[in-house]
């Protein structure tokens, strides 16, 4: 066994395990490499003790790793200059360590007055220091606490940016509150907190979060709105082993805390996250409120487009007479086409329009179809809106929402709560008209609104069905309507399949297509190409693959800067996407899904600047990196709402038999304009055609229609892959 202490001067690698190979530096001059999980989390600049033993290669197998503050100027300088804490970069933590020494940081922690003995400080930066100090003393006593707990640094600088001064209080005595406040922790985590911190296994607490925790896991993983009580406690109760008794008692108190509500819906006692309920239910009493008010529709319009066909002109009819209704279809009908002609027409009859569609992409893409400016449904709604704006005076901008007809694109993508805050805001008098697919995935947040209201018979729809889409794109529409109607794609010049068995062969094959065969034969730059996973994990999926397609586009070069948040590797040109709405970023907030890529990357400041597809450039902290995700191969359901020219998709059995539905496929497919390559085993195809999703638990029609739910639509626990998956 050998012991060791050094600096960390820079990581090498991190793999999905945690594995970790850092760089550490002992002394002035020598290096030892270390390697080891107990390492995943490190950052360049802290000064660990490490016990290991080396290996035949001369690295350090590392068993235990403690993090102390650093004692010799060398680590001290490093520790300083690394970024760690903010407002002090390399040069100025060169000029500190010049003038104090050893004495440093007592001189910081004690005596930091003395920091204007310092040539480069004046009394602003003095107070900028001293303020990061005391925040970095906080988040360390943070840090020292969960160390051994296995929850990594950023998880610590996390809790501490939320709940201040409060932090340890709360991780010591109420970890389960972090669940609820802090972004990016779980149950499974705030559980490993509270038992270390001797919060006993029976605690009300402890149960109550487990029970907010099944019904969290149900609409994440799910999509559902609600479960059956019997299945929370049966969920719950073998999530933590404890009397069921115990589990009944806590659901009972969040009932009366109000934080769940438990209702009798189609013959079943269900329970919902309250919030969850409350949006359900708002969402058809606005549905109902606006299909009960008489149209204020201005004008006279002119229902006698010849250039539609019958039930497009059906659909003009609906959309312009009644004040909620739906048009659906499948690829290439002319959805796009009819909604152009509705908003022509009420336009010539005097009537505000506003078209929206649920991300930026998509209503760019509306914009470009039917030649009107649209906007995301979010901004719409009035967080963002933007005045300087060219409207092309088709509606106000400053006021969205008082236009005579809404028009929502893709609006299978609407989950409750957007649909809700989407409802709630129509005025009375105004037309909603809701267009989308709704044979594609439904929503990434709970719900299945559009599923749901078509099962709706007050509400009007028009369903188109012939498929006008000739020339370009038309082999990929011809196969997503075989698809959606559960029969095999065919190859054509836009659409291949390429057999491969072996999971590593299908991601080589993938990455071979993406990076160079598609670019070498038509001619085109790589992010052109778009690959979609059907899952996240293993090796056919995204996150795998991302891995493999960022060495070949955007390998590391020696010497040029690169950030590890734990496993993944952050570079300049990285091709990024951010995974959660931040509406405290950029001019109108970020929106999850949208494209972007690594323009800078300071390790000093410990910042990442992401260039976004509308060229807007904000800023990432490293501590935030958990809302971005690499952009290099991303899920099907994050695709949603875009559109790629090329688009490549691993197909395999090992990627989850939960994942291989037509929705998934057809989804996937759909994405594509100019060319589809599917690769993988036949029979992970032939699966993903033949089988249809699961519905969702939602209550939305049944709050219409008051109808039992049919037998069989909440899905039974099942065995996916030795893990029980329950929704
Ligand atoms: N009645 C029609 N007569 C002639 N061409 C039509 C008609 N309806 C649609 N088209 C044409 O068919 C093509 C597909 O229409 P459109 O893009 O509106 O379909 P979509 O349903 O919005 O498809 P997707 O969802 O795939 O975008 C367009 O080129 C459009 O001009």
């Amino acid at each position: 066994m050998t012991v060791a202490e050094g600096v960390v001067d820079r990581l090498m690698y991190v793999g999905a395990d945690g594995y970790t190979v850092a760089v550490l530096t002992t002394g002035e001059r020598s290096e030892t490499k270390i390697a080891g999980t107990v390492l995943h989390g490190l950052q360049p600049g802290e000064t660990v003790r490490v016990d290991g033993d080396w290996t035949n290669s001369g690295t350090l197998k590392v068993h235990e790793c403690e993090r102390v503050l650093p004692a010799t100027v060398h680590a001290i300088r490093r520790y300083l200059g690394s970024g760690l804490v903010r407002g002090i970069g390399r040069k100025l933590a060169d000029a500190i360590v010049d003038t104090f020494g050893a004495d440093t940081l007592d001189v910081i922690d004690r005596d930091p007055k003395r920091l204007l003995e310092v040539h480069q400080i004046g009394r602003d930066r003095m107070a900028k220091i001293i303020a990061a100090w005391a925040d970095q003393r906080a988040v360390r006593e943070v840090m020292v606490f969960l160390q051994g707990v296995g929850v990594s640094p950023a998880l610590a600088v996390r809790i501490h940016r939320k709940l201040g001064e409060h932090s340890l209080q709360v991780v010591r005595n109420e970890p389960y509150r972090l669940v609820e406040e802090v972004w990016g922790i779980g149950f499974a985590t705030a559980d490993t907190i509270a038992l270390a911190a001797g919060i006993p296994e029976q605690s009300p607490e402890r149960m109550q979060a487990a029970v907010l925790h099944t019904l969290l896991q149900a609409r994440t993983m799910g999509g559902h709105c609600f479960l059956p009580v019997n299945e929370v406690l049966t969920h719950t109760t073998a999530m933590v082993e404890q009397d069921e008794e115990l589990i009944r008692a806590a659901l009972h108190a969040l009932r009366r805390k109000r934080k769940v509500v438990q209702e009798r819906i189609g013959g079943r006692e269900v329970v919902f996250q309250a919030y969850l309920h409350q949006q359900e239910t708002m969402l058809a009493d606005n549905v109902m409120r606006l299909l009960g008010t008489p149209s204020s529709l201005p004008g006279k319009p002119k229902l006698d487009s010849p250039e539609l066909d019958d039930t497009q002109r059906q659909a003009l009819h609906m959309a312009l007479t009644n004040t909620v209704s739906i048009l659906t279809g499948g690829p290439g009908c002319g959805k796009s086409f009819t909604v152009r002609h509705i908003a022509k027409t009420a336009k010539a009859a005097g009537a505000k329009i506003t078209l929206a569609a649920p991300t930026g992409r998509a209503a760019r893409r509306l914009s470009e179809l039917t030649g009107m400016p649209a906007m995301t449904v979010h901004r719409m709604l009035g967080r963002n809106a933007e005045p300087e704006d060219d409207d092309g005076g088709l509606f106000d901008v400053n006021d969205p929402l008082s236009a005579d007809l809404i028009v929502v694109d893709e609006s299978s993508m609407l989950d409750v709560g957007l649909a809700d805050a989407l409802m709630d805001k129509v005025p009375a008098g105004a037309h909603l008209l809701l267009v989308g697919d709704v044979d594609q995935l439904p929503s990434v947040g709970p719900g299945s609104v559009l599923r749901d209201l078509l099962d709706v018979p007050d509400i009007p729809r028009t369903h188109l069905s012939r498929v006008y889409r000739q020339g370009a794109g038309s082999g990929i529409t011809a196969n997503a309507v075989s698809v959606r109607d559960g029969v095999l794609p065919v190859n054509n010049p836009e659409f291949w399949f390429v057999p491969a068995e072996d999971p590593k062969d299908i991601a080589e094959t993938v990455v071979d297509i993406a990076t160079r065969r598609l670019p070498a034969a038509y001619g085109i730059e790589p992010n052109k190409v778009q690959v979609l996973c059907p899952g996240r994990a293993r090796e056919v999926g995204a996150l795998h693959i991302g891995r493999l397609l960022q060495d070949v586009l955007n390998p590391h070069q020696e010497g040029e800067p690169q950030y590890w948040s734990d496993d993944r590797a952050f570079r300049v040109g990285d091709r990024v996407m951010p995974i959660r709405n931040n509406y405290d970023k950029g001019k109108n907030g970020v929106f999850n899904g949208t494209a972007g890529t690594v323009t800078a990357l300071s390790l000093e400041d410990r910042l990442l600047e992401v260039t976004l597809e509308d060229g807007e450039a904000v800023e990432y902290d490293f501590d935030e990196l958990e809302e971005l995700a690499h952009g290099y191969a991303i899920t099907v359901h994050r695709s949603q709402g875009s559109e790629y020219p090329y688009v490549v998709v691993p197909l395999s059995t090992s990627a989850g038999m939960l994942l291989l539905r037509r929705n998934l496929l057809y989804t996937a497919i759909t994405r594509a304009k100019a060319m589809v390559v599917l690769v993988g085993q036949p029979r992970a195809l032939r699966m993903a055609v033949e089988q249809t999703g699961d519905r969702r638990n939602t209550a939305l029609t049944w709050r219409f229609t008051g109808e039992d739910l049919a037998a069989g639509v909440l899905p039974p626990l099942r065995e996916d892959h030795g893990q029980v998956a329950a929704f």
